[in-house]
């Protein structure tokens, strides 16, 4: 008896090796030829359990960053469609602009990756916009989009919420100009109160404002360590709940959506009537009975979402424009001079944007530049298909190189200058922005691209047009950045001196 359960032990054990380090057949970036995959062709070595997790973490210690460590794998094993195994996931990340556009085009990669750790991110329930697809998402994603269209470009209401946020940063700015500034709380918070505005109607009293931000962030920071850990071994929680950042993850969760319940409570007992976000969806839960997707959870989890994805990305583009201003005092000035000359003191507004070509052309190197979302997705692929020549099974994560496009040389002269000349042609018109993908492209295209667009002009240009922006004691900002899921900018102070 008990030599078969040690027979019967061992033979799974040894199923589960063979079958996790096995590669599917014409899986990237090998050339199956019917027995082996050679070492230059077949990409990293799968090992029992792990996969290839332990070369992309050495790759990333290494590099500095996960995008970084698959760019550099790319090159290493020669290929555009780089195939891996983390833990037990199946995953490819596809570089080069015909590959990128696929994914961002077709239907097969249309789907997201339904797994513990996404879970996890959702309030333990597979909901909201940005991690669903099939149905719901379609749905959801839809009626979101409506929403959001009547608060973007030029739309008066959110416009002026905009340029309150604009006078509130300028009065931060005022009140502390005698010192070096580190602009990252006050940006954090100016999107913060945009974006919690649009989805509950109010602005939120600075204290609960700090609370909400400081929650935000040790968040993504629990995710960013318990991520990998977590992501691969789900059952981990169980046996070190604590170490693994499970129960940090799952408290946080529970105090953020706290705090969107209590918004949603405030709408249902007539404390807050409007147009917001959680209202419309209300009204929509008593009138739409035909999908069963419009329920409370699926309205808090679409609030966090809106949260997340917009809340960082955002700011952390205005924080690296001013970075650049400060890096580059000449870009600076021609910045200046135009708004100056176009607008004069008038308060910033969106359709501005049309006549401030420089002042455009030099956001949108900002974005190029410091590309915020260097590594986009994760799809989940619905139907086996082809990349290149590759087969892509089912439910494998795929992963879009973005950074990689927005730095070829194929397409940018000089990529590694910042140079904002590179947008316009030679009568100072803007040119178009073909292989430049921050939003994304597609059906899963980022829907808050006209918010955040109209949010970066006008606070941008609201701080040019008003202040001389300067290294903070003396101290030129790193270039570099900090990239985790996003990028962000490496702490830095400047200072603001007042335009007579
Ligand atoms: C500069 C700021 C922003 C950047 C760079 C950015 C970038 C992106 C990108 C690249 C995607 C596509 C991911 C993919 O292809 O799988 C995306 C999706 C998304 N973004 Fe943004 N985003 C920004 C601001 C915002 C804002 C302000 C909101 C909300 C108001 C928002 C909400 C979302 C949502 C909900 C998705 C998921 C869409 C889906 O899965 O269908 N983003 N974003």
């Amino acid at each position: 008896m008990i030599a078969t359960i040690v027979v019967v032990f061992v033979l799974t054990i040894l199923g589960y090796i063979i079958n996790t380090t096995s590669k599917p057949k014409n899986f990237p970036p090998g050339t199956w030829n019917g027995h082996i995959y050679t070492y230059k062709t077949s990409g990293p070595i799968w090992y029992p359990f792990f996969g290839s997790s332990a070369v992309v973490q050495k790759a990333t210690i290494q590099n500095g960053s996960q995008w970084k460590a698959f760019s550099q794998l790319a090159k290493k094993y020669s290929t555009q469609v780089l195939g891996l195994k983390l833990g037990s996931e199946l995953v490819v990340v596809v570089f080069g602009e015909k590959n990128v556009r696929q994914i961002f085009t077709e239907k097969e990669f249309e789907g997201r990756p339904n797994s513990f750790f996404i879970r996890l991110r959702c309030l333990g329930r597979r909901l909201g916009i940005t991690f669903v697809d099939g149905p719901i998402w379609r749905e959801h994603r839809q009626f979101t989009v409506k929403h959001l269209k009547n608060v973007g470009f030029g739309k008066t209401a959110m416009e002026s919420e905009i340029q309150n946020e604009l006078a509130n940063v300028l009065q931060y700015i005022d009140k502390n100009k005698s010192t070096a500034i580190n602009p990252k709380l006050i940006l954090a918070m100016s999107v913060m109160n945009i974006l919690w505005k649009f989805t509950a109607g109010e602005r939120i009293k600075e204290e609960r404002l700090k609370y909400i931000i400081d929650l935000f962030a040790k968040r993504s920071k629990a995710f960013s360590i318990a991520g990998g850990w977590l992501n691969q071994w789900p059952l981990i929680r169980f046996i070190m709940p604590d170490l693994s950042g499970y129960n940090l993850i799952k408290n946080l969760n529970i105090q953020i959506s706290d705090i969107i319940e209590e918004a949603v409570l405030k709408h249902k007992n007539g404390t807050i009537e409007g147009s917001d976000f959680i209202y419309k969806f209300l009204e929509e839960m008593k009138e739409n009975k035909s999908s069963g997707y419009f329920h409370e959870a699926q309205l808090k989890s679409i609030c966090l979402d809106i949260l997340i994805a917009g809340s960082q990305t955002t700011s952390n583009v205005v924080e690296f424009a001013i970075l650049c201003l400060v890096r580059h005092p000449a870009l600076q000035e021609k910045v200046f001079e135009e708004i100056q000359r176009v607008i004069g003191e008038n308060t910033p507004n969106w359709t501005d944007s049309n006549r401030l070509t420089y002042t455009i052309a030099f956001l949108q190197e900002v974005q190029r530049f410091y590309t915020i979302v260097p590594l986009a997705g994760p799809r989940r692929v619905l139907e086996e298909t082809t990349v290149e020549d590759y087969v892509i099974p089912k439910n494998t994560t795929v992963l879009i190189g973005v950074g990689d496009i927005h730095f070829d040389p194929q397409f940018w002269d000089e990529p590694n200058k910042f140079k904002p000349e590179r947008f316009l042609d030679s009568n100072g018109n803007l040119v178009s922005t073909e292989h430049f993908y921050p939003f994304g492209m597609g059906r899963r295209r980022c829907p808050g691209d006209s918010l955040a667009k109209s949010f970066i002009f006008i606070v941008f240009v609201g701080i040019v047009q008003k202040y001389r922006v300067q290294c903070g004691n003396g101290v030129l900002p790193p270039e570099k950045p900090v990239i985790g899921l996003i990028s962000g900018a490496q702490p830095f102070t400047a200072e603001f001196i007042q335009r007579s």
